[in-house]
């Protein structure tokens, strides 16, 4: 995603300034100019960047600070805010409530992704509970309602279009009253998209936004039309009251930009970004983890709640009190496998640790360490209960490895390759063993109080090193090893430390940066 490139070159331009013996004009400009540049490659409007850059020097004036002000923590606040400003309209966009009925109408050109987007919105809430439902609206793409139909139906999402009708207007107002009947709490109305600004789309919109009464419109905007999109989305915010915006296919050659300017456009904020043509692939959009992911300075709580995320809630307090007691078994470590499966790609991941960007992993490794844990995985789905069940390491001997090998079609070799893997993590998760688990097993208040050391023992003992001296480009070439992903739950604590103590304690970073400890 070219977004990562734009926050490897803030971080850069940040590493490069504070790399300086003295912060003086010349540095703060230079540093800025780099700044300025990246956002412009990027694709965010002139004008933002030009602003953005007279701000700042205005709220940074060198002369004016006394010495022993930290002016490097000063400029980095700065530029901080400003791009938190950017994607910060002021005010949120409506939020539907569950169990009280609300209208969300789609809007955008053709090809943004309106139709894939109003499903994954759908599914996404339906995954928290609501009763969402989806109205076709889009009588003027042939196969619009087929893919509607597909996607509802396989998401088990009621839906209502016509093959007959081509009024859309009549569709949407039908849509909406037979769901409202059926006290649906969100109703979501896919409209019609063109090749391009046109009068007879917009008008169509205006209509079916004046027969639904929505309580929100979105706008979808494809996350790669780049510098066009200040005005295409100021077009639409002339006709419907857009409320929010989704920017979509950013897992692509996005730049990204376009969602700054799009904000802008609009006075409204991005809620949510489509990172893949999957139902999943959808991310809650924040703007305070968000840009301190862009500047390299990580989101302790999004990295938390990814965990959260793919280590089901009812799992957590059982593995940890396993764990408690020594007992790291198989079993368990293929659960984990499974877990780390989940999470989606490292990179993205990873970019929400401090000192990151996604444009710092190695993008080949990814695929690398996935294929290393699936062959392990298929290995252990020949093992029996009693072997994934076991701590005793006697237990895999000879004949039962050669079953393995032979019952997943790999060579004895790989089996002992991943019993060793099990061994090393078996000896790391040792240390866990006494570990004091919160009363009621609620592991979000483990996740909540976490500090340095906690941290230290979810990364990798070499890459505290590299954080400490905070020498990123070690990154490039850091090898991220899928099954070597356990061991970042061991050691290394003096690297952390000092990059705690550069950034503050991790609750004030937390609460400079991010949504801060609850
Ligand atoms: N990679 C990627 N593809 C996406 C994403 N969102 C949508 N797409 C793809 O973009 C294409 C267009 O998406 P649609 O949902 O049909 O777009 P639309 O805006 O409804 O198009 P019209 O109905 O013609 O206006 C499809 O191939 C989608 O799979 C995304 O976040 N990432």
């Amino acid at each position: 995603m070219v977004l990562g490139q734009l926050g490897g070159s803030i971080s850069r331009a940040l590493q490069q300034m504070s790399n300086a013996t003295i912060i003086d004009e010349k540095v703060l400009n230079d540093c800025l100019n780099e700044i300025t540049r990246a956002l412009l490659q990027a694709d965010v409007q002139f004008k933002l960047v030009r602003d953005m850059q007279t701000n700042i020097k205005k709220i940074v004036n060198l002369d004016d600070l006394a010495a022993g002000h930290n002016k490097r923590r000063i400029i980095q606040q700065a530029i901080f805010n400003e791009l938190c400003k950017m994607l910060d309209p002021g005010k949120p966009s409506f939020t539907p409530k569950k169990g009280k009925t609300s209208i969300v109408m789609f809007v955008g050109l053709q090809g943004s992704g309106k139709t894939t987007t109003c499903t994954k919105y759908a599914y996404y809430h339906q995954k928290k509970g609501w009763k969402p439902a989806l109205v076709c609206a889009d009588t003027f793409r042939a196969g619009a309602f087929d893919q509607l139909k597909q996607n509802a139906t396989k998401a088990k999402i009621p839906f209502y279009g016509s093959y007959m009708e081509s009024d859309p207007v009549k569709i949407a107002a039908e849509g909406v009253e037979r769901f409202k009947k059926e006290n649906c709490d969100l109703i979501i109305v896919d409209t019609s998209g063109r090749h391009k600004q046109e009068a007879a789309l917009f008008e169509e919109m205006r209509q079916v936004s004046e027969a639904t009464k929505p309580d929100l419109v979105i706008f979808v905007m494809d996350g790669s039309i780049g510098q066009a999109a200040f005005d295409q989305a100021q077009a639409f915010k002339k006709i419907v009251s857009v409320g929010a915006v989704i920017v979509t296919k950013m897992d692509g050659h996005a730049k990204g930009g376009g969602a700054l300017s799009a904000v802008a456009a609009t006075k409204s904020p991005v809620i949510f970004l489509g990172t893949g043509e999957h139902m999943d692939e959808f991310e809650v959009f924040d703007v305070k983890p968000f840009v301190s992911r862009l500047l390299g300075m990580g989101d302790w709580s999004g990295f938390m709640d990814k965990i959260h995320e793919v280590v089901p809630m009812d799992q957590q307090p059982e593995l940890m009190q396993k764990l408690s007691e020594g007992h790291f078994t198989l079993r368990i470590m293929y659960e984990q496998f499974q877990n780390i499966l989940k999470m989606g790609p490292m990179g993205q991941v990873l970019s929400m640790l401090p000192g990151f960007s996604a444009e710092l992993m190695p993008k080949g490794h990814e695929k690398e360490s996935q294929a290393k844990v699936k062959r392990y995985m298929t290995m252990m789905d020949s093992m029996t209960n009693e072997e994934l069940d076991s701590t005793n390491p006697k237990l895999m001997n000879e004949s039962r490895i050669m079953r393995i090998a032979r019952g997943s079609g790999r060579q004895v070799r790989d089996v002992m390759e991943m019993l060793e893997e099990y061994k090393r993590l078996a000896k790391i998760w040792g240390k866990m063993k006494g570990l004091k688990i919160p009363k009621g097993g609620d592991m979000s208040a483990l996740s909540r109080n976490m500090n340095a050391q906690h941290m230290s023992k979810v990364l990798p003992p070499q890459m505290l090193k590299q954080i400490g001296k905070g020498d990123l480009s070690c990154y490039r070439n850091y090898n991220i090893d899928g099954c070597s992903l356990f061991s970042y739950r061991t050691g290394g604590m003096g690297g952390l430390q000092s990059l705690m103590k550069q950034m503050g304690s991790s609750k004030d970073m937390m609460s400079m940066f991010g949504k801060g400890d609850k």
